[in-house]
């Protein structure tokens, strides 16, 4: 099995580094397979106690550090260095986003690896370290601080709450740093680091944490990453944990500390912002702006004290949280002042993995062990995602949104994925996916089941070589050509009944393991089944509420619409009646006129007499009685418009009536 080819699209470079086990008397599950003088790639597992032959699982990495392996190898070798040029930008190169992640079951050295011990320091420290000193005289100078930070505050997307290092650091420690934080001497001489600084009580003072109890090694003076010479650099460190798939600020803890404290921290969300629509971003954190080295270790081991004081409250012996650590590397030209760019890099020590199969059996532990299992089941899938898209299969979707650990992880992992969102870009520094390194981390003489199920899932690629059990008829056949071919006895010795024995011995442990396998995936089917059931909850409940509102934004509308028809109704009613009005005085003048005319008329021919007069006027009396029941009877039944055209026509009517005698 060849190292696998590394496609674009590899999540992340994944290497494996074996911790010496202080297991003294168990036995070793774990061979590193040697082929040159090249590094190792590749590890062998087989459970201990199996003495008899059965399947062999191989798995390839990036590259394998062996027990001997010191903090300094895992920081040359691991390509963190390319890491910190990628965060950097040389030769006025945008800058690319960084990852550098631990893996591995509790105890088996993630924080070491990380974040060292006491004596040593981890990747982190030595990180911090070298992005100082390539950086050298292009940071920020710590005279302008206050001048540049409205303009670094402004570079940022988050709805973050920026301070100077000094700031935070007086807000943090009050008092204790009367005497000014970098003069070491002042600062009384407690033999602990803060590394050792325990729980505080309630009430207690922090100890501040000081530079010169830190590890001093290893050693990385002579360490430099190419820079950007015509750029000014500014770096800003935050720090948060992810528990129970929620995100804590660690630099923003409630005054005090212990439970009531614990209680009142509040989760930040990871949204998209105003500033940052496309991208989502861990929103409301308070960030610190350092300009030396010893500004940011402190700040790391403030962050460090509040991660374990927040920590104790479940389990004081491994780490219940997933800790990130978030170095921003701000850049602008130092000609023109422009605005700042910004890259990232995170550093993650992750939760240590508890075996899914012993949550399971510990019952009511599983909802408590469960978000950590879960994220990391999440991860899981992501990174065999990757090792399957290696391997040559169709491109698969990597499923990064199922948590927030892993969206926490591979939001920036794709190119421009801004494009997952509105297809629109916001950030130019995020035209490249991030470059990420994952360290997983094991005991070779530890649990092999939980180390085996972690290996499996992150390892590059995986082989699994189950001796051949060859077929009865096989068996047979080679038998009777070893013997017609030779005319002597069998020579297959594979015929022999303990040969057989021992296959099918290896075949149950086969069958066990995949038992196991089994297992893991009827757990997270009941988390999916789960998942699924709630989801379908809260569709149903939305599309009562999509009904109720419906229904409610009818009757508003029936409402609505009634009104006004009611209002149409009486403007009509008033038109009506002012024509009618009209028409009436029309009339009144028209008989007035009539009556003065039709008088002057008869004055000059005859004039009639009254009896004459009476009896015309009571036949056109008739006559127009008749015409209007006429009429109004045409009237009956017709739409108000066609009574107006009809009124109008009842008045030629009535004219004519008059001027025809
Ligand atoms: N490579 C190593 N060399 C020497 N000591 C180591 C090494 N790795 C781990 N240790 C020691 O083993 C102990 C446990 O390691 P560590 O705390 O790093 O485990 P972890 O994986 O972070 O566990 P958890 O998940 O519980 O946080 C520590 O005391 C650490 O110093």
């Amino acid at each position: 099995m060849e190292p696998p080819p590394k496609p674009s699209t590899a999540l992340f470079d994944v290497y494996l580094r074996l911790r010496p086990s202080h297991h003294t008397n168990a036995e070793r599950f774990l061979d590193v397979e040697r082929r040159d003088q090249t590094a190792p790639t590749h590890i062998t597992i087989k459970p201990p106690t199996d003495h008899r032959k059965r399947a062999v699982e191989k798995f390839a990495f990036t590259r394998v550090f062996e027990e001997d392996a010191a903090q300094l190898d895992l920081f040359t070798g691991t390509g963190v260095l390319p890491l910190i040029e990628g965060v950097l930008g040389p030769d006025g190169r945008p800058g690319r986003d960084g990852l550098l992640a631990t893996l591995g079951v509790t105890g088996s050295g993630k924080t070491h690896t990380i974040l060292g011990s006491r004596s040593q320091r981890g990747l982190t420290q030595m990180t911090l370290d070298v992005l100082f000193n390539s950086i050298g005289p292009l940071a920020v100078d710590q005279s302008c601080i206050g001048s540049v930070l409205p303009s670094v505050a402004a570079s940022d997307v988050s709805e973050s709450q920026l301070l100077p290092a000094y700031g935070f650091l007086d807000s943090m420690y009050g008092d204790t740093m009367s005497g000014g934080y970098n003069s070491r001497a002042q600062t009384p001489s407690r033999a602990q680091t803060p590394m050792m600084v325990g729980p505080h009580m309630p009430g207690s003072r922090r100890q501040m944490p000081r530079p010169s109890a830190m590890p001093q090694y290893p050693d990385v003076d002579d360490v430099n990453a190419p820079v950007d010479r015509n750029a000014e650099y500014a770096i800003v460190v935050s720090m948060y944990e992810v528990y129970n798939d929620r995100i804590f600020d660690l630099l923003n803890s409630p005054p005090g500390s212990g439970k009531v404290a614990q209680q009142k921290r509040r989760p930040l969300l990871f949204k998209p912002t105003e500033q940052s629509p496309d991208r989502k971003v861990v929103a409301g954190l308070r960030k610190v702006m350092c300009s030396s080295l010893d500004e940011a270790l402190m700040v790391l081991e403030t962050g460090l004290m509040e991660r374990r004081v927040a920590g104790t409250g479940s389990n004081a012996t491994s780490s219940r949280s997933h800790g990130f650590f978030c170095i921003e590397v701000k850049k602008r030209r130092r000609a023109s002042r422009e605005h700042w760019s910004t890259s990232a890099l995170q550093i993650v020590d992750l939760a240590g993995s508890e075996r899914a199969r012993n949550a399971k059996t510990a019952g009511a532990t599983l909802a408590e062990a469960g978000k950590i299992n879960e994220s990391l089941m999440y991860l899981g899938q992501c990174m065999q995602m990757q090792s399957d898209n290696q391997e040559g299969n169709k491109q698969n979707v990597v499923p990064f949104r199922q948590c927030k650990l892993t969206e926490l992880l591979f939001s920036n992992s794709f190119p421009s994925s801004s494009t997952f969102h509105h297809g629109h870009h916001h950030h130019s520094s995020h035209k490249h996916p991030q470059k990420a390194i994952m360290v997983v981390t094991a005991d070779p003489m530890g649990d092999f089941n939980a180390t085996s199920q972690i290996l499996r899932y992150s390892a590059l690629a995986r082989e699994v070589t189950i001796p051949r059990i060859p077929s009865t008829t096989s068996t047979i056949l080679s038998g009777a050509i070893a013997q017609g071919g030779r005319g002597g006895p069998a020579a297959s010795g594979r015929s022999t009944p303990s040969a057989t024995l021992e296959e099918l011995e290896s075949a149950q442990q086969e069958l066990t393991r995949l038992a196991e396998d089994v297992d893991i995936l009827q757990l997270r089917l009941i988390e999916e089944t789960t998942r699924r059931q709630e989801a379908e909850a809260s569709w149903k409940a939305a599309e009562e509420r999509a009904e109720a509102l419906e229904e409610q934004i009818r009757e508003e509308c029936y409402n609505e619409m009634e009104a006004r028809l009611e209002e149409e109704r009486r403007r009509w009613r008033g038109a009506w009646d002012e024509e009618a009005d009209r028409n009436d005085e029309h009339l009144d003048k028209k008989i007035d006129i009539l009556t003065r005319s039709g008088g002057v008329t008869v004055f000059e021919d005859e004039p009639p007499t009254e009896m004459e007069r009476l009896g015309e006027l009571e036949d056109e009396n008739e006559a127009l009685k008749r015409k209007i029941e006429r009429l109004e009877r045409e009237l009956q039944g017709r739409s108000p418009t066609k009574k107006q055209r009809v009124l109008k026509a009842k008045k030629w009517d009535i004219e004519n009536t008059f001027d025809s005698p």
